[in-house]
């Protein structure tokens, strides 16, 4: 199915609750599940026209509206929406968005990044003190009785 290409400048150009076009990774036939194993291989970059929605929206309008401009796959999937939810993009759908555009998206989001960044750092941090610390105390230990046995 020939479909609309839809760059990242339209994308901005859409982003008021006048016109509003939302970013989400298609998943495509697999469920959840399975689309979470296959990752971001398996799907495509779809543009929504979510502008007539908004005010029908059961999560409000301003949830959406924070995501204008940007890639909303993580808020939408974070919700857990329901199938019914997924089942009222394909009326929506304006077109597929361009390749390489995600690159401008990402680089838009940076703060984003460079804080799931700090965060990953933290927590690499964190599991590096979880070999540190028993290591500390088996040498500690050795320490001790080195030290006891040598005082006998
Ligand atoms: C075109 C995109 C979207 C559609 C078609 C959609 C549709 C729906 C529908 C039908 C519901 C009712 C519950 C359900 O059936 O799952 C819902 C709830 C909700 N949505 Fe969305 N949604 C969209 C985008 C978003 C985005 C980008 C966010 C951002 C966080 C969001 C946040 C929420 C929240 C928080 C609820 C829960 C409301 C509540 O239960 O109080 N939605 N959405």
């Amino acid at each position: 199915m020939a479909s609309k290409i839809i760059t990242y400048d339209e994308l901005k150009a859409n982003s008021t609750k006048d016109s509003l076009y939302i970013l989400l990774h298609e998943k495509g036939p697999l469920s959840f599940s399975q689309w979470e194993c296959a990752g971001l291989l398996m799907s495509r970059p779809t543009v929504y026209n979510v502008t007539k929605f908004l005010d029908e929206h059961p999560g409000g309008d301003e949830v959406i509206l924070a995501e204008a401009g940007k890639d909303a796959t993580e808020a939408f999937e974070d919700v857990g929406h329901s199938d019914e939810a997924r089942a009222l993009l394909p009326d929506m759908l304006v077109g597929e968005f361009e390749k390489g555009g995600e690159l401008k998206v990402k680089t838009a989001g940076k703060t984003s990044v460079s804080q799931s960044a700090a965060v990953n750092t933290a927590v690499q941090q964190g599991s590096n003190l979880m070999y540190f610390v028993p290591l500390g105390l088996l040498g500690a230990y050795f320490a001790w009785r080195y030290y006891s046995n040598g005082s006998l």
